[in-house]
Protein backbone atom coordinates (compact mmCIF):
# COMPACT_ATOMS: atom_id res chain seq x y z
CA UNK A 1 0.00 0.00 0.00
CA UNK A 2 1.37 3.50 -1.31
CA UNK A 3 0.06 6.57 -0.40
CA UNK A 4 1.60 9.06 -2.63
CA UNK A 5 0.77 11.72 -0.86
CA UNK A 6 2.52 11.09 2.56
CA UNK A 7 5.20 13.44 3.86
CA UNK A 8 4.71 15.78 1.79
CA UNK A 9 5.33 13.26 -1.66
CA UNK A 10 8.42 11.38 0.61
CA UNK A 11 7.07 8.30 0.14
CA UNK A 12 6.92 8.31 -3.39
CA UNK A 13 10.06 10.07 -3.73
CA UNK A 14 10.91 7.15 -1.32
CA UNK A 15 9.03 3.97 -3.28
CA UNK A 16 11.69 2.97 -5.60
CA UNK A 17 13.82 2.05 -3.19
CA UNK A 18 11.08 -0.27 -1.31
CA UNK A 19 10.10 -1.69 -4.79
CA UNK A 20 14.00 -2.43 -5.28
CA UNK A 21 14.05 -4.48 -2.04
CA UNK A 22 11.04 -6.35 -2.76
CA UNK A 23 11.60 -7.73 -6.08
CA UNK A 24 14.92 -8.53 -5.14
CA UNK A 25 13.35 -10.76 -2.15
CA UNK A 26 11.53 -12.53 -4.89
CA UNK A 27 8.24 -11.76 -2.97
CA UNK A 28 5.27 -11.82 -4.85
CA UNK A 29 3.14 -8.55 -4.41
CA UNK A 30 0.49 -6.54 -5.32
CA UNK A 31 0.62 -2.66 -5.47
CA UNK A 32 -2.29 -0.17 -4.27
CA UNK A 33 -1.73 2.96 -4.70
CA UNK A 34 -4.95 4.79 -5.08
CA UNK A 35 -5.42 8.93 -4.33
CA UNK A 36 -7.96 8.62 -1.62
CA UNK A 37 -8.39 6.42 1.81
CA UNK A 38 -11.44 4.96 0.90
CA UNK A 39 -10.23 3.59 -2.84
CA UNK A 40 -7.16 1.98 -0.77
CA UNK A 41 -8.91 0.12 1.13
CA UNK A 42 -11.76 -0.75 -1.46
CA UNK A 43 -8.49 -2.38 -3.27
CA UNK A 44 -7.45 -3.78 -0.08
CA UNK A 45 -10.30 -5.53 0.65
CA UNK A 46 -11.07 -7.27 -2.63
CA UNK A 47 -7.32 -8.94 -2.15
CA UNK A 48 -7.03 -12.71 -0.39
CA UNK A 49 -5.93 -12.09 3.13
CA UNK A 50 -2.12 -11.88 3.62
CA UNK A 51 0.50 -9.25 5.66
CA UNK A 52 -0.23 -5.68 4.40
CA UNK A 53 3.01 -2.94 4.31
CA UNK A 54 1.93 0.41 4.55
CA UNK A 55 4.54 2.52 3.18
CA UNK A 56 3.39 6.33 4.33
CA UNK A 57 2.40 8.05 7.63
CA UNK A 58 0.31 7.07 10.29
CA UNK A 59 -2.81 7.87 8.41
CA UNK A 60 -1.72 5.04 5.37
CA UNK A 61 -2.18 2.56 8.07
CA UNK A 62 -4.84 4.12 9.70
CA UNK A 63 -7.08 3.79 6.47
CA UNK A 64 -6.40 0.01 6.15
CA UNK A 65 -7.94 -0.73 9.81
CA UNK A 66 -11.46 -2.02 8.67
CA UNK A 67 -9.26 -4.57 6.60
CA UNK A 68 -6.92 -5.16 9.29
CA UNK A 69 -8.96 -5.56 12.79
CA UNK A 70 -9.11 -8.94 14.50
CA UNK A 71 -5.89 -10.36 12.66
CA UNK A 72 -7.40 -10.79 9.46
CA UNK A 73 -4.04 -9.47 8.15
CA UNK A 74 -0.81 -8.66 10.09
CA UNK A 75 0.50 -4.89 9.13
CA UNK A 76 4.38 -3.54 8.49
CA UNK A 77 4.72 -0.04 8.67
CA UNK A 78 6.83 1.63 5.99
CA UNK A 79 7.42 4.85 8.11
CA UNK A 80 7.87 7.40 5.35
CA UNK A 81 4.89 9.77 6.33
CA UNK A 82 5.19 13.43 7.75
CA UNK A 83 5.01 12.61 11.94
CA UNK A 84 5.31 9.12 12.08
CA UNK A 85 4.10 8.83 15.61
CA UNK A 86 3.12 5.42 16.25
CA UNK A 87 5.99 4.02 13.99
CA UNK A 88 8.68 5.96 16.46
CA UNK A 89 6.80 4.63 19.48
CA UNK A 90 7.74 0.84 17.84
CA UNK A 91 11.37 2.43 17.57
CA UNK A 92 10.91 2.03 13.55
CA UNK A 93 12.09 4.69 10.65
CA UNK A 94 13.14 4.41 7.03
CA UNK A 95 12.21 1.26 5.84
CA UNK A 96 10.78 -0.05 8.92
CA UNK A 97 11.07 -3.57 9.61
CA UNK A 98 10.73 -4.40 5.53
CA UNK A 99 13.84 -6.02 5.62
CA UNK A 100 13.22 -8.58 8.55
CA UNK A 101 9.67 -9.07 6.84
CA UNK A 102 11.08 -10.28 3.74
CA UNK A 103 13.98 -12.09 5.58
CA UNK A 104 10.83 -14.38 7.20
CA UNK A 105 12.50 -12.84 10.61
CA UNK A 106 9.86 -10.27 11.78
CA UNK A 107 8.32 -11.28 14.59
CA UNK A 108 4.17 -10.40 15.48
CA UNK A 109 2.72 -8.88 18.29
CA UNK A 110 -0.94 -7.97 19.28
CA UNK A 111 -1.94 -4.47 19.90
CA UNK A 112 -4.87 -2.26 20.83
CA UNK A 113 -6.86 -0.44 18.66
CA UNK A 114 -9.67 1.92 19.26
CA UNK A 115 -13.03 2.07 17.76
CA UNK A 116 -14.74 5.95 17.75
CA UNK A 117 -17.78 7.48 17.50
CA UNK A 118 -18.71 11.15 16.95
CA UNK A 119 -21.55 13.21 16.78
CA UNK A 120 -21.91 17.34 15.29
CA UNK A 121 -23.08 19.59 13.08
CA UNK A 122 -21.85 18.36 9.68
CA UNK A 123 -23.50 14.28 10.86
CA UNK A 124 -21.93 11.31 12.77
CA UNK A 125 -19.34 8.98 12.27
CA UNK A 126 -17.54 6.17 13.56
CA UNK A 127 -13.57 5.27 12.58
CA UNK A 128 -10.76 2.97 14.13
CA UNK A 129 -7.93 4.44 14.86
CA UNK A 130 -4.26 3.02 16.01
CA UNK A 131 -2.68 5.97 17.59
CA UNK A 132 -5.21 8.68 19.13
CA UNK A 133 -7.18 11.73 18.78
CA UNK A 134 -7.71 15.07 19.88
CA UNK A 135 -10.37 17.77 21.03
CA UNK A 136 -10.49 21.27 20.88
CA UNK A 137 -6.70 23.11 20.22
CA UNK A 138 -4.62 19.98 19.39
CA UNK A 139 -7.41 19.75 16.44
CA UNK A 140 -7.62 23.94 15.11
CA UNK A 141 -3.57 23.50 15.10
CA UNK A 142 -3.76 20.03 13.28
CA UNK A 143 -6.28 21.69 10.90
CA UNK A 144 -3.48 24.55 10.43
CA UNK A 145 -0.54 22.14 9.73
CA UNK A 146 -0.57 21.91 5.73
CA UNK A 147 -0.17 25.99 5.83
CA UNK A 148 3.63 25.45 7.67
CA UNK A 149 6.33 25.85 5.21
CA UNK A 150 7.13 22.30 3.65
CA UNK A 151 10.75 22.65 4.50
CA UNK A 152 10.23 22.96 8.74
CA UNK A 153 10.66 19.52 10.42
CA UNK A 154 7.84 17.42 12.31
CA UNK A 155 8.27 19.02 15.68
CA UNK A 156 8.75 22.36 14.22
CA UNK A 157 5.96 22.18 11.98
CA UNK A 158 3.62 21.93 14.98
CA UNK A 159 4.61 24.50 17.25
CA UNK A 160 4.67 26.90 13.48
CA UNK A 161 0.88 25.97 13.33
CA UNK A 162 0.68 26.28 17.71
CA UNK A 163 1.79 29.70 17.39
CA UNK A 164 -0.31 30.35 14.59
CA UNK A 165 -3.63 28.95 15.90
CA UNK A 166 -3.06 30.47 19.33
CA UNK A 167 -5.13 33.90 18.54
CA UNK A 168 -8.45 31.52 17.89
CA UNK A 169 -7.77 28.87 20.96
CA UNK A 170 -10.67 29.20 23.22
CA UNK A 171 -12.10 27.57 25.98
CA UNK A 172 -15.08 25.12 25.45
CA UNK A 173 -17.44 23.37 28.59
CA UNK A 174 -17.22 19.99 28.21
CA UNK A 175 -17.74 16.67 30.29
CA UNK A 176 -14.93 14.11 29.77
CA UNK A 177 -15.73 10.52 31.55
CA UNK A 178 -13.94 7.68 31.67
CA UNK A 179 -15.51 4.17 32.29
CA UNK A 180 -18.43 6.60 33.62
CA UNK A 181 -16.66 8.22 36.24
CA UNK A 182 -16.45 11.98 35.61
CA UNK A 183 -13.04 13.24 35.00
CA UNK A 184 -13.32 16.72 33.94
CA UNK A 185 -15.92 18.94 33.78
CA UNK A 186 -15.75 22.86 33.16
CA UNK A 187 -13.95 24.77 30.46
CA UNK A 188 -11.56 22.77 28.31
CA UNK A 189 -8.43 23.75 26.66
CA UNK A 190 -7.93 19.88 24.83
CA UNK A 191 -8.91 16.27 25.13
CA UNK A 192 -6.91 13.85 23.37
CA UNK A 193 -7.98 9.84 23.66
CA UNK A 194 -4.59 8.15 23.08
CA UNK A 195 -3.31 4.18 22.48
CA UNK A 196 -0.28 5.77 21.41
CA UNK A 197 2.30 7.95 23.52
CA UNK A 198 2.75 10.77 20.89
CA UNK A 199 1.37 12.93 18.43
CA UNK A 200 2.22 15.87 16.19
CA UNK A 201 5.62 14.54 15.30
CA UNK A 202 7.23 13.48 18.66
CA UNK A 203 4.73 15.21 21.23
CA UNK A 204 4.26 12.67 23.92
CA UNK A 205 0.66 13.71 25.19
CA UNK A 206 0.29 10.26 26.86
CA UNK A 207 3.54 9.16 28.21
CA UNK A 208 2.06 6.69 30.30
CA UNK A 209 0.15 4.72 27.04
CA UNK A 210 0.74 1.26 26.19
CA UNK A 211 -1.10 0.02 23.33
CA UNK A 212 -0.57 -2.92 24.02
CA UNK A 213 -2.44 -2.59 28.07
CA UNK A 214 -6.08 -3.30 27.16
CA UNK A 215 -6.54 0.17 28.15
CA UNK A 216 -6.78 3.73 26.77
CA UNK A 217 -5.96 6.80 27.97
CA UNK A 218 -7.34 10.20 27.78
CA UNK A 219 -5.46 13.22 29.03
CA UNK A 220 -7.61 16.80 29.45
CA UNK A 221 -6.35 20.25 29.32
CA UNK A 222 -8.69 22.28 31.32
CA UNK A 223 -8.47 26.55 31.58
CA UNK A 224 -5.29 27.13 30.29
CA UNK A 225 -4.59 30.52 29.11
CA UNK A 226 -3.37 31.57 25.23
CA UNK A 227 -0.08 33.07 27.66
CA UNK A 228 0.46 29.61 29.52
CA UNK A 229 0.02 27.21 26.35
CA UNK A 230 3.64 27.98 24.91
CA UNK A 231 5.28 26.82 27.99
CA UNK A 232 2.66 24.18 28.40
CA UNK A 233 3.52 22.65 24.79
CA UNK A 234 7.28 22.64 25.97
CA UNK A 235 6.22 20.57 28.61
CA UNK A 236 4.56 18.39 26.40
CA UNK A 237 6.95 17.57 23.73
CA UNK A 238 9.17 15.92 26.38
CA UNK A 239 6.18 14.59 28.53
CA UNK A 240 6.52 16.51 31.71
CA UNK A 241 2.76 17.37 31.87
CA UNK A 242 0.81 15.51 33.55
CA UNK A 243 1.56 16.91 37.13
CA UNK A 244 0.44 20.54 35.72
CA UNK A 245 -2.37 21.56 37.87
CA UNK A 246 -4.12 22.18 34.54
CA UNK A 247 -3.88 19.13 33.44
CA UNK A 248 -6.06 15.82 34.63
CA UNK A 249 -5.37 12.60 33.00
CA UNK A 250 -6.46 8.92 33.59
CA UNK A 251 -6.63 5.37 31.18
CA UNK A 252 -9.93 2.92 31.19
CA UNK A 253 -11.59 0.70 28.86
CA UNK A 254 -14.41 3.63 27.63
CA UNK A 255 -14.15 7.25 26.98
CA UNK A 256 -17.13 9.76 26.37
CA UNK A 257 -16.97 13.59 25.87
CA UNK A 258 -19.58 16.39 25.57
CA UNK A 259 -19.26 19.53 24.80
CA UNK A 260 -21.67 22.70 24.60
CA UNK A 261 -20.85 24.35 21.82
CA UNK A 262 -18.99 22.07 19.00
CA UNK A 263 -15.15 22.26 19.29
CA UNK A 264 -13.02 20.37 16.37
CA UNK A 265 -11.79 17.16 16.35
CA UNK A 266 -8.67 15.15 14.64
CA UNK A 267 -8.48 11.57 14.19
CA UNK A 268 -4.90 10.05 13.83
CA UNK A 269 -4.24 13.64 12.66
CA UNK A 270 -6.67 13.69 10.62
CA UNK A 271 -9.31 16.74 10.88
CA UNK A 272 -12.97 15.45 10.61
CA UNK A 273 -14.77 18.24 11.69
CA UNK A 274 -16.48 19.70 14.42
CA UNK A 275 -18.47 17.71 17.32
CA UNK A 276 -20.79 17.88 20.09
CA UNK A 277 -20.02 14.15 21.38
CA UNK A 278 -18.03 11.19 20.59
CA UNK A 279 -17.61 7.49 22.60
CA UNK A 280 -14.33 5.90 22.41
CA UNK A 281 -13.46 2.20 23.09
CA UNK A 282 -10.45 -0.06 23.14
CA UNK A 283 -10.52 -3.14 21.23
CA UNK A 284 -7.45 -5.19 23.00
CA UNK A 285 -5.38 -7.02 20.96
CA UNK A 286 -7.05 -6.18 17.27
CA UNK A 287 -4.09 -5.46 15.51
CA UNK A 288 -1.44 -7.48 14.54
CA UNK A 289 1.84 -5.75 14.02
CA UNK A 290 5.13 -7.59 12.47
CA UNK A 291 8.04 -5.72 14.07
CA UNK A 292 11.41 -6.26 14.00
CA UNK A 293 13.30 -9.33 14.89
CA UNK A 294 13.92 -9.26 18.63
CA UNK A 295 17.44 -9.71 19.68
CA UNK A 296 18.49 -11.88 22.48
N1 LIG B 1 -3.61 4.79 0.66
C1 LIG B 1 -3.92 6.08 0.61
N2 LIG B 1 -3.94 6.74 -0.55
C2 LIG B 1 -4.18 8.04 -0.58
N3 LIG B 1 -4.44 8.82 0.50
C3 LIG B 1 -4.44 8.23 1.68
C4 LIG B 1 -4.18 6.84 1.79
N4 LIG B 1 -4.21 6.53 3.08
C5 LIG B 1 -4.47 7.66 3.74
N5 LIG B 1 -4.62 8.70 2.91
C6 LIG B 1 -4.85 10.12 3.25
O1 LIG B 1 -3.58 10.81 3.16
C7 LIG B 1 -3.37 11.58 4.34
C8 LIG B 1 -1.89 11.69 4.64
O2 LIG B 1 -1.34 10.40 4.87
P1 LIG B 1 -0.41 10.09 6.13
O3 LIG B 1 -1.11 10.51 7.38
O4 LIG B 1 0.02 8.68 6.04
O5 LIG B 1 0.84 11.02 5.85
P2 LIG B 1 1.45 12.16 6.73
O6 LIG B 1 0.37 13.07 7.24
O7 LIG B 1 2.55 12.75 5.93
O8 LIG B 1 2.11 11.32 7.95
P3 LIG B 1 1.79 11.29 9.54
O9 LIG B 1 0.33 10.98 9.71
O10 LIG B 1 2.65 10.18 10.08
O11 LIG B 1 2.16 12.65 10.05
C9 LIG B 1 -4.17 10.84 5.43
O12 LIG B 1 -4.58 11.70 6.44
C10 LIG B 1 -5.33 10.22 4.68
O13 LIG B 1 -6.50 11.00 4.72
Amino acid sequence: MLNPAAGHGRASREWPQVEALLRASGTSFSLIRESTRERALARLRALPPGPVVAVGGDGTAGALLPALAAGQRPLALVPLGTGNDFAGWLGLHGLGCLPDLLAGRAQARRLDLLRVQWQGPQGSGERLLMNGLGMGFDAQLTAALPRAPGWLPGQARYLWAALGTLAQMRLHQGAVRVDGQVLSSGPTCLCAVMNGTRYGGGFLISPESDPADGRLNVVVGQSLSRARLPAMMLKVAQGRHLAAAQVVHATGQTAAVTWQEPAWLHLDGDVVGEVTSLQAEVLPGALTLLGPARSG
